[in-house]
């Protein structure tokens, strides 16, 4: 059973534009929508789908934090959150006719005494992994990751920033970068795919057994304890990307789960992700024809990286 846990929680407002305003107009538009979101919640809204046990935890507060709650159970997702007094965040995004703009709020301050808490929901829950996603909200450094991770026998993966995986020290089955995330965490420019080789190899003597680095068009790549390996990103038609990279996540997450080797778990979130650019925010596409599309994605093993 997979623990998905989002210690920065975000109801998402998704909203459509044809051009952003000039300053002092008004863009008036009936396309838009909320949702929960957060990277871990992500991640069990896409697991759920795919069939896999699972359930949310994470802090929430106020009234959003229980629209987040609320939206979740609604949709058929366990849930077992903290309920903290500051209020979770409202994160925007504005898709114009070319564009995508994200706005996130830094979310309410969390003390040591809601990490507690979340540790005895972890446990209550007993997960074989733990995923931990997304960002930190004021009050909370890395050390409150590397809490979770050494708090039981789970296995802990992470989706967290580049300057958090820097900063984070106990052990880690696996980690989701992107390109950005890669560079900071690696303190290198990143400016070919043989720089991500070289930084997701650098991740793995840093602590991560595997490394799933998303690659947004250029598809994924995996670090395993058997060397290299990269996805082709399917061809699809992409509406915006949000929740493209916990999708893949999940996608790995939900084939490790199962049994099934690395590089089939790779597979398996390159066909998440790529029905899951071609529809709106975090909306959950149908994902029961993943199994039927694993072997159209092109996988290789780099030269001459592979171990
Ligand atoms: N333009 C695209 N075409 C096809 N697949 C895409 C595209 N952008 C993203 N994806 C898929 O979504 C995955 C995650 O996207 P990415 O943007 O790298 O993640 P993140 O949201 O973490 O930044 C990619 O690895 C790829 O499989
Ligand atoms: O915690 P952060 O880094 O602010 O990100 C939170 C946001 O990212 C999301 O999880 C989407 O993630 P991605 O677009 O990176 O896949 C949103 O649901 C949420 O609003």
């Amino acid at each position: 059973m997979i623990v998905t846990v989002t210690l920065n929680p975000a109801v998402d407002h998704t909203l459509a534009i044809p051009d952003l305003p000039e300053d002092g107009e008004i863009a008036r538009t009936d396309d838009a929508r909320v949702d929960p979101g957060g990277k871990g919640i992500n991640v069990s809204k896409y697991l759920v789908e795919l069939g896999t046990e699972t359930t949310a935890t994470g802090i929430t507060g106020d009234f959003l934090g229980q629209f987040v709650r609320d939206s979740l159970t609604e949709k058929g997702i366990d849930n077992d959150f903290v309920d903290i007094e500051g209020r979770t965040r409202l994160n925007t995004t504005i898709l114009t006719a070319d564009s995508e703009y994200k706005i996130n709020h830094d979310g309410p301050a969390v003390n040591g005494h809601a990490i507690e808490t979340l540790l005895e929901t972890i446990e209550r829950n007993d997960p074989d992994t733990v995923v931990v996603g997304g960002s930190l909200p004021p009050g909370l450094g890395p050390d409150a990751i590397d809490r979770i991770a050494r708090a039981g026998d789970w296995q802990t993966a992470v989706d967290v920033g580049g300057d958090v995986l820097r900063d984070l020290d106990a052990s880690y089955t696996l980690c989701k970068p992107n390109r950005e995330e890669l560079a900071v965490a690696t303190d290198r420019p990143i400016d070919s795919l043989e720089d991500c080789y070289d930084a997701v190899e650098r991740l793995q003597t840093m602590g991560y057994d595997r490394v799933v680095a998303s690659l947004g068009a250029d598809g994924a790549i995996m670090a395993t304890p058997d060397g290299l390996l990269h996805a082709a990103a399917l061809e699809t038609t992409v509406v915006d990307t949000v929740g493209a990279g916990d999708s893949l996540l999940a996608g790995v997450l939900a084939a490790l789960e199962r049994g099934a080797t690395d590089e089939e778990a790779l597979r398996s979130g390159v066909a998440v992700a790529a029905q899951v650019v071609s529809v709106p925010g975090t909306t959950v596409p149908p994902l029961d024809d993943v199994p039927t599309r694993l072997e159209s994605v092109p996988v290789s093993s780099p030269e001459p990286f592979s171990r």
